[in-house]
């Protein structure tokens, strides 16, 4: 049952009425069963006080008790498995809907639209799929079902005593009545502070979230008495909220026993006297106040269950907010992993922007901040492609537009020929393979982080990656070698390792389109030669583009993009681009200063001299400690730097 949920909810918006509705109605079967259980037991209980009266009346009659106990206790044992059953299954409904529930929400999350989705703390999106999927659970099984079985036993006995004594009764309703009202009106009170108590509660786990996120930062900026008293103060607002929500609570139950037990102490003075006038029989006032008896429970658990539910009500209107939330591609995002695709015809080019304009949303008004202005340039099927500029131009959004992360407002991006617009979106990611700047490792084994693209990887397409990607002694250090764990973001390595491990997950995916995103700047010196043989030998396969800030990997481009505020300013290799770009060349120049344009062929440093001591230095300063004789055919004189020149 819990996978009966159809794939159209699965994908697009759910539907107007919401996530949980929809799979509250895949449900609704099981819950149905569970009622009907109820009601059987409601029945069972019913029936009771008739068969106790029965035995009275046989008692005084002095006949046989024989057949009316069994009957009563045949409707105990019938009560009691009634109750247990209709448990079980309701709490079984419970699971599946929550289940479904948390299922279709994650996978919405996953697809959710990043625009819409960074808009959103992460904490508060954390306690909606945990917590307030929980809250949903309770109040569409438990509540809800109590709320019928409750409401149809107080019924059923309401009219079985009008039967018995219609008098009576309208005392006992009048009682009833207006306890009825004030719990009512708590039980209004009450939906109200439980959406406050879940804004606290979202707000709690946020910061929360947002600290243990950045643990260090937070120590190394002594920043935990500010922190802990910032959260204390969110915790505060939830206990108040809390605390507030359950004195209503509270509140709702002992109002329904006041007027349950005004009414007894009416119905037994009046019954009694009514008795003693003969207008009434010892069995018929017995059997009434039986079923009064019988009401009390019934009525506190009934208004107990409108309690739970508005307080669940409050975690749907949550999930359902978070689950309206917009989807990738217009929300049809493909289903499941597309067939691999290839890049079309040979020659032509891998990417291509023409024209493309582009502006991060900022706020919930839509507004737009412009980052690219019309950038058109093209990389071709094979070889490496350099992407430089200044922080800020604009070069990590070039890769999220390829991803299609975001949108592009206007202009074309297409890779080998096609709109990616047009391009499943799975098959696009599957085409280009993405080693993003803040290297992203999981939690879980080096296996496991490896195969993350490509889970049907072999044992020789890992070691090739592994060796590819320069890994292959670090893993041979490690204990467990590829089974070792990693902790969470992949601690327990390095930063230049966990930036190997990405790499090496993009290689295994044998992508179309390789982007790294200075990929190189954690590899020390041999690594990055390494990596640079690497690149050679990929980009021999497929379009490289590397962001990198290191001249050392965009001295051996095919192309060099030189983008500044947005714009393509030029094009051209290194050599090319020394003699007739200034801002490459100032890019260029704040690492090393070519004395001829760059084509002299290179002094090797003697440490020994004290000069070419302290050029060695900055040199590897400025390029990660890259030999100066690999830097082919360059003059380079470098600058001494200076610690006060980096303030
Ligand atoms: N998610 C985002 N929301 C809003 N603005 C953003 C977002 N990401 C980047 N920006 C802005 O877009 C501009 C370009 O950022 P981008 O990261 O593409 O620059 P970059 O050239 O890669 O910089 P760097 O070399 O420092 O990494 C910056 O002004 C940045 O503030």
């Amino acid at each position: 049952m819990a996978h009966r949920v159809g794939r159209a909810s699965q994908r697009g918006r759910t539907t107007r009425a919401g996530l949980v509705a929809t799979v509250f109605r895949q449900h609704t079967a099981l819950l149905v069963a569970g009622v009907a259980l109820g009601l059987a037991g409601v029945a069972a209980s019913l029936t009771q006080p008739v068969a106790i009266g029965r035995l009275i009346e046989a008692a005084g009659r002095g006949e046989s008790l024989g057949a009316p106990i069994t009957w009563l206790v045949s409707l105990f044992c019938a009560g009691a498995l009634l109750t247990s059953l209709q448990a079980y299954v309701i709490g079984r409904a419970g699971e599946n809907i929550v289940f479904d529930v948390r299922r279709l929400l994650t996978e919405r999350l996953l697809r959710a639209d990043l625009t819409a989705f960074g808009k959103r703390p992460q904490g508060d999106i954390f306690t909606r799929t945990v917590t307030d999927t929980s809250l949903v659970k309770i109040a569409l099984s438990q509540s809800l079902t109590q709320l019928i079985t409750s409401g149809v036993t107080v019924l059923g006995g309401v009219v079985l005593m009008f039967c018995i004594d219609a008098g009576l009764m309208v005392i006992t309703l009048g009682c009833l009545g207006a306890a009825s009202v004030v719990s009512l009106l708590l039980a209004r009170k009450l939906r109200k502070v439980a959406l406050e108590n879940r804004d606290d509660i979202g707000a709690f786990g946020t910061a929360v979230q947002r600290v243990l996120s950045a643990l260090p930062t937070v120590k190394a900026s002594r920043a935990e008495s500010r922190e802990a008293d910032r959260i204390g103060a969110l915790a505060g607002n939830a206990r108040r909220s809390g605390i507030r929500g359950t004195a209503y609570g509270a509140l709702l139950t002992p109002s329904m026993n006041v007027g349950t037990q005004g009414a007894l102490a009416v119905v037994v003075g009046v019954g009694m006297a009514w008795v003693a006038r003969g207008e009434m029989t010892m069995a018929a006032l017995t059997t009434f106040i039986m079923y009064l008896f019988q009401l009390v429970s019934p009525l506190v658990m009934f208004f107990m269950a409108v309690g739970q539910f508005v307080q669940g009500r409050a975690a749907i209107q949550k999930v359902d907010e978070l689950a309206d939330m917009p989807q990738e591609g217009g929300g049809t995002a493909d289903a499941g992993r597309a067939a691999p695709m290839v890049l079309a015809a040979h020659g032509r080019a891998a990417v291509e922007f023409r024209d493309v304009r582009f502006g991060y949303e900022r706020g919930d008004q839509g507004e737009r901040s412009p980052v690219l202005h019309g950038v058109s340039f093209h990389v071709p099927a094979r070889g490496l492609t350099a992407v430089v500029g200044p922080s800020g131009a604009g070069k990590t959004t070039l890769f999220q537009l390829i991803e299609r992360f975001y949108p592009a407002s206007g202009g074309s991006i297409l890779v080998g020929g096609r709109n990616i617009e047009a391009l499943p979106l799975d098959a696009l990611r599957g085409l280009v393979g993405y080693v993003q700047q803040d290297s992203a490792a999981l939690r879980g084994t080096v296996r496991e982080n490896l195969t993350y693209a490509s889970p049907d990887a072999g044992e020789d397409d890992i070691r090739q990656a592994v060796e590819m990607a320069g890994l292959a002694k670090v893993v041979a250090k490690l204990p467990q070698g590829l089974d070792t764990e990693l902790g969470d973001q992949g601690s327990g390595l390095s930063g230049g390792q966990r930036q190997r491990l990405c790499i090496a997950r993009t290689l295994l995916q044998k992508p179309a389109v390789m982007l790294l995103d200075e990929a190189t700047s954690h590899l020390d010196s041999d690594s990055e030669r390494d990596f640079r043989d690497v690149l050679q030998r990929v980009s021999r396969h497929c379009a490289v583009i590397a962001i990198a800030h290191r001249i050392s990997t965009v001295i051996d481009a095919e192309q060099i993009v030189v983008l500044e505020d947005g714009r393509v300013r030029a094009t051209g290799r290194h050599q090319d681009l020394m003699t007739r770009d200034a801002l490459y060349r100032r890019l260029a120049g704040s690492q090393l200063h070519a004395d001829s344009g760059g084509r002299a062929p290179a002094r090797v440093p003697d440490r020994n001299h004290p000069r070419d001591s302290e050029t060695t230095l900055s040199l590897s300063l400025a390029f990660g400690g890259l030999p100066p004789a690999t830097l082919n055919e360059q003059t380079i004189r470098l600058r001494p730097i200076r610690s006060e020149e980096q303030w």
